[in-house]
């Protein structure tokens, strides 16, 4: 962690596999309806310049870019970075790359600071507000039945004491949840555990995650997992999920495989139910036209985890009833490199630093500020009660991770 800079770190690691980088050897800043298909035709055209020399030839080897797309069409900014050097690990083997003339000044070890007292308010939607945003979506689902599900988010401020360092952020949430994604792309650092959509040549994975049960006291994890199988609202919040992806990445693929029944996943904070997909692409497609991660993450998103069914129903509804800017949160995050390979999660458990540092506060630098996002599945028998307090859940290793929680 040392090694890394304190400042425009990117990452994309889970256990002992991934990619950290930084530096900026290229940058493209994109927002709109086509975002996804502009990201796609620059990172191309950008491939068809770069001379690789790679003696790994891995998956993530050469060139890559980290990539985080805005949630929503309107408004949002979204992000591809090239960094100039780029250290990845996978299956045991470890290799390091530099993009440019290869003089990428090697980092000093800078040790990685606390950020102090973390102290929190009201984000654009309090949990008050939040609360009646569930409750007014309940009431018109059971009212008109137009909306099957939607997924409703809010949002928390917090401020630090020290200047922010997304290191230490990094290493919190790494430790704490292995098995997810630990993600840094300008500034949204997260550790989520949905998998949106990993292709490694033809093969095409994604983990769908959709209901959700928190630790209570007295109940084991066992019990919360029997608990949560056997929930019909949370099946039903699983099940308008793990279609929403397989029909839409369906025409991509020769062979795409759905479970019947959802398994369980246990983190920390919560448990959720999980459906692991997997296909194999087409090799020539009429329908979809070439397969490129980019274009199959923008048929996919939003999956009805983070946005609805019908979706863009769920999408103008969750507009109405959040009324804030979701930026990131909930958008795809994730890394690609010039075969064509890549992997993407949806960006939950994260937040947005909006300062690492208040310049001329006190006789220091001043703390930072970040922007912390939790949202929740809201089907007809929804309880706004348990969803305020689900979003709390998903608040937590965040939360943690700033608080240094060990
Ligand atoms: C929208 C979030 O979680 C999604 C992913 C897993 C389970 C979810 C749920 O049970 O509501 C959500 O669909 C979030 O963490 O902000």
């Amino acid at each position: 962690m040392e090694l890394l800079p304190a400042d425009g770190v990117l990452s994309w690691v889970r256990d002992s596999s991934g990619l950290v980088g930084w530096g900026c050897a290229a940058r493209l800043d994109v927002s709109g309806r086509d975002r996804f298909s502009q990201a796609d035709a620059w990172w191309r055209e950008l491939c068809h310049q770069f001379e690789v020399e790679d003696s790994v030839g891995l998956p993530g080897c050469g060139p890559v870019a980290f990539a985080s797309l805005a949630f929503a069409d309107e408004p949002g900014d979204s992000v591809l970075i090239v960094p100039e050097v780029i250290i990845g690990q996978r299956d045991g083997v470890r290799w390091i790359t530099t993009i440019g003339d290869g003089s990428a000044e090697p980092q000093q070890p800078e040790p990685v600071h606390p950020p102090g007292t973390v102290s929190y308010s009201d984000g654009q939607l309090s949990a008050t507000g939040y609360r009646q945003s569930v409750a007014e979506a309940v009431r018109r689902m059971r009212e008109t039945g137009d909306l099957d599900k939607i997924v409703l988010s809010h949002d928390l401020l917090a401020s630090t004491s020290e200047p922010l360092d997304t290191r230490y952020l990094l290493h919190n949430l790494a430790a704490r949840y292995p098995t997810c994604w630990t993600f840094a792309v300008d500034g949204l650092v997260g550790a989520t555990p949905e998998l949106l959509l990993e292709r490694m040549g033809y093969e095409v994975r994604s983990r769908v995650l959709a209901g959700t049960v928190w630790p209570r006291g007295g109940h084991t994890a066992e019990q919360l997992a029997a608990e949560l199988l056997a929930s019909a609202k949370n099946r039903s919040e699983h099940a308008y999920a793990a279609e929403s992806l397989a029909v839409r990445l369906r025409p991509f693929c020769s062979d795409l495989t759905v479970p019947d029944e959802p398994e369980v996943i246990r983190l920390r904070n919560v448990l959720h139910l999980a459906t692991n997909v997997e296909g194999k692409l087409s090799e020539s497609n009429a329908t979809t036209g070439p397969a490129t991660l980019l274009r199959m993450v923008a048929a996919v998103h939003p999956t009805a985890a983070v946005g609805g069914t019908p979706t863009d129903d769920a999408v103008l509804a969750i507009d109405e009833l959040e009324g804030m800017d979701r930026g990131r949160y909930a958008g795809p995050v994730g890394w690609l490199d010039g075969s064509g390979n890549g992997e993407f999660a949806i960006a939950l458990r994260c937040a947005q630093v909006e300062a690492t540092a208040t310049p001329g506060v006190g006789a220091g630098r001043g703390g930072g500020k970040v922007r912390l996002f939790a949202g929740c599945g809201i089907v007809p028998d929804s309880d706004p009660d348990l969803e305020v307090a689900e979003a709390e859940a998903k608040l937590l290793p965040i939360r943690e991770a700033l608080e240094g929680v060990r």
